[in-house]
């Protein structure tokens, strides 16, 4: 697996690379750091910059190697000629010349040779400016990162007055080391990008990332997802072609729950017999069909009348039930862009959350598929329309595989799940639910993450004893999807239960978020 990361300085290429490079097993290449070194030695040995014959023949002669990081998740130490200079490459000297130095050709010859030595040995993530076009241009993944030369300017004046950007109304002290820090980037954007070789540029193929407004953690999310989506393809392109997606299991099938008489009962076994790909038929389909076709195969009436739908369910909700989702923008933003759903858990009141929820999926051109007791099954009416909006009933109570199956195939074709892992409306905060812990082994099953969701101020729309629901203002919190291969954890059982508590505590943790933002919503 080749990772590469181009873009700008001060845009978060190192940041995002070693963060990744940590969580996802990679060794992190800073080639910035190459030049850097080439950069220094010209100066130290009063190479002059304007010698290109001079500086290639310096270039070849060095020897650069990275040891271990002085401290962890720091920058790895940067050795030249077995000397540690992690320290002497950062210098504004070395800042000032090193555009001119790696615009050398003959200088980027020899750094591209040594780079991409590094990349033949597998399973690297590699930052620089022509990573994805010159050196690794058959990357698996390829981001360029960029962010407005203020916000880099920003960065990097607090990264040197010792403060976190993340801190709360932190700003820059120095105004006139800001504006230094601003002119030196500009200038190097200007040098970089014109080179006559390995300019800085974003290659056709690479996916961009505005970090601008993003923290590093989002980033480092967005790339990772970017990665699980090129290993989920390497897997599929190396497994065998007519390979079942999984061996079947022994499972008692109920009877096709007809909707229409005979006709649809021979649709259903159609369906079925080819595990849910026949098409859907205008009319007629059966209750299963539903469950086992994506929604976007559902027929053109049950999509119209879903559209319709949620479009006045949309204006009742915004009036009636002023909502607001908090920090939903990153999810649904990721979602419009890679092809797996997630599985959304969250904290559960009333039936006002799901129904929003829905539509705001829906608002963004997504579905989500909430996950529903089979008991509201037993009125046809509710059945009907449970299975227009995409809903799959489980069995609670038991392992009910075929809701796990049926939840994993709709995240496989890009529609996410909603779960309430509590089972049943909370009403007080005083009694302890029951946690399912189905949604983790669903996630894991169609290989994608978990996204916790908290909501309050649904609870008090139907006040115990009423029947009509009263109008309220209701919010929503949305967290960064959690992702198996983060929890630090091997094995499956336990990455399953450390998922569960993992995502579990995420709701309750933004649920008091949310109460502390909005005191007495409940
Ligand atoms: N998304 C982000 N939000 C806020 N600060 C960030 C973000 N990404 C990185 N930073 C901070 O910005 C500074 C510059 O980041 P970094 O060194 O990773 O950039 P870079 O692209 O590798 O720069 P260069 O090309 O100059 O080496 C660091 O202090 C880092 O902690
Ligand atoms: N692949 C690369 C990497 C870096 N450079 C140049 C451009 C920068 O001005 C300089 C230092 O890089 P940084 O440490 O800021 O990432 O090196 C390049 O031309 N090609």
């Amino acid at each position: 697996m080749i990772v590469v990361i181009d873009g700008p300085a001060g845009s978060g290429k190192s940041t995002v690379a070693r963060a990744l490079g940590r969580r996802e097993g990679l060794t992190y290449l800073d080639t910035g750091a190459m030049y850097r070194c080439v950069t220094l030695a010209a100066l130290e040995r009063g190479v002059d910059p304007s010698d290109a014959c001079a500086l290639g023949a310096l270039a070849r002669s060095v020897t650069i190697a990275f040891g271990p990081a002085a401290e962890p998740g720091g920058a790895p130490t940067v050795l030249l000629d077995g000397r540690d200079v992690t320290s002497a490459i950062r210098t504004a000297e070395v800042d000032s010349n090193v555009s001119a130095v790696s615009g050398v050709p003959a200088v980027r010859e020899a750094m591209v040779a040594q780079q991409r030595a590094v990349g033949a040995a597998g399973d690297v993530v590699a930052e620089g400016r022509d990573m994805g076009t010159v050196v690794f241009p058959d990357a698996d993944v390829k981001v360029f990162l960029s962010a407005d030369a203020a916000a880099r300017a920003r960065r990097r004046t607090m990264e040197r007055e010792g403060t976190d950007p993340r801190t709360p109304g932190a700003e820059v002290r120095d105004l006139a080391l800001y504006e230094r820090i601003c002119r030196d980037i500009l200038a190097r954007d200007a040098g970089d990008e014109a080179h006559a070789v390995g300019a800085l540029r974003c290659a056709d193929d690479a996916v961009r990332l505005d970090s601008t407004s993003m923290t590093a953690d989002e980033v480092v999310d967005a790339v990772a997802s970017l990665v699980d989506g090129a290993r989920e393809r390497a897997a599929a392109e190396a497994a065998p072609k007519d390979a079942p997606e999984e061996a079947p299991k022994a499972e008692p099938e109920p009877a096709p729950a007809s909707e229409a008489g005979e006709g649809a009962g021979k649709a259903a076994k159609s369906a079925k017999a080819a595990g849910g790909d026949a098409p859907m038929r205008p009319f007629h389909n059966t209750w299963d069909d539903y469950y086992d076709h994506g929604m976007a195969e559902f027929p053109l009436p049950s999509r119209m009348v879903y559209s319709a739908a949620c479009a006045v369910v949309y204006g009742f909700t915004r009036l009636y039930w002023p909502w607001r989702f908090e920090d939903a923008e990153p999810l649904m933003e990721e979602l419009e862009r890679r092809d797996k759903g997630t599985v959304v858990v969250m904290n559960h009141v009333s039936m006002v959350e799901p129904v929003i929820c829905v539509v705001m999926f829906w608002r963004h051109g997504l579905r989500i598929r909430p996950v529903f007791k089979k008991e509201f099954n037993r009125s046809d009416l509710t059945r009907w329309v449970f299975t227009r909006v995409g809903g799959i009933p489980v069995d609670r109570g038991t392992a009910d595989l075929k809701a796990v199956r049926r939840a994993k195939r709709a995240i496989q074709r890009g529609e996410s799940v909603l779960i309430y892992p509590e089972g049943t409306r909370i009403r007080d905060d005083d009694g302890t639910a029951d946690i399912h812990g189905g949604f983790a082994l669903i996630a894991r099953m169609a290989k994608t993450d978990v996204t916790p969701m908290a909501v309050v101020g649904a609870r008090d729309v139907t006040p115990e004893g009423k029947r009509l629901p009263r109008p309220h203002r209701v919010f929503f919190k949305v967290g960064r999807p959690l992702r198996f291969g983060a929890l630090g954890v091997k094995g499956r059982r336990e990455q399953l239960d450390a998922m569960e508590r993992r995502a579990m505590d995420r709701v309750w943790e933004l649920r008091a978020e949310l109460r502390r933002e909005h005191p007495g919503e409940w």
